[in-house]
């Protein structure tokens, strides 16, 4: 990708493409638009992340709260991002029998009783096996500590659909 393309966005296409790097929070790349000129993808990251750290708690438990639940409502009904559709995919959430479907929706639902979010893990580096024994072992967090940890797979994830964008999207965005 080259950066001047970027650079050269206006706000609308700069929000079209990359409003989504942090689900459902296109306030974010609204936000670091004013940023311009970005020396490369790694500075449009920095930023983001500038901000999100900028952020006070609850801020940052907001951004948490925009996030769907893992194999949850939104994956059964169809209403997921495309971007976490296929995050979802490829950890295995779309093929769970019902059995593990109830198993998810027991154990996302007391960690939200206990932390006031959802749980979130970045899809695509953890499996089924992997997304279980995070969230039994997660949920003995502290509030603040487990914050932080979640904001941590926020940034993966983020990391992750801003390579994505410039290796396969750019061309048919623009
Ligand atoms: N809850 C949660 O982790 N959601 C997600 N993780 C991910 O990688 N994509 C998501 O939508």
């Amino acid at each position: 990708m080259d950066i001047s393309v970027v650079n050269a966005l206006t706000y609308e296409e700069f929000v079209n493409l990359f409003g989504n790097v942090v689900e459902k929070c296109p306030i974010i790349s609204a936000a670091i638009w004013s940023h311009r000129p970005f020396k490369d993808l790694a500075d449009i990251e920095a930023h983001i992340m500038g901000f999100i750290h900028s952020l006070p708690d609850s801020g940052k438990e907001g951004i948490l709260r925009c996030h769907p639940d893992l194999a949850g409502r939104d994956l059964q009904s169809g209403t997921l991002t495309r971007e976490s559709r296929e995050e979802q995919s490829q950890a295995g959430m779309t093929t769970l029998d019902s059995a593990e479907i109830q198993h998810m929706y027991r154990l996302n639902s007391k960690y939200k009783e206990r932390f006031g979010f959802p749980f979130v893990i970045c899809a695509r580096l953890n499996n089924k096996a992997d997304i279980v024994r995070q969230l039994n072992e997660r949920l003995k967090n502290d509030r603040a500590a487990e914050r932080e940890r979640a904001i941590e797979e926020v940034k993966k994830i983020c990391s992750l659909r801003l390579n994505n964008i410039v290796l396969s999207d750019i061309q048919t965005k623009l």
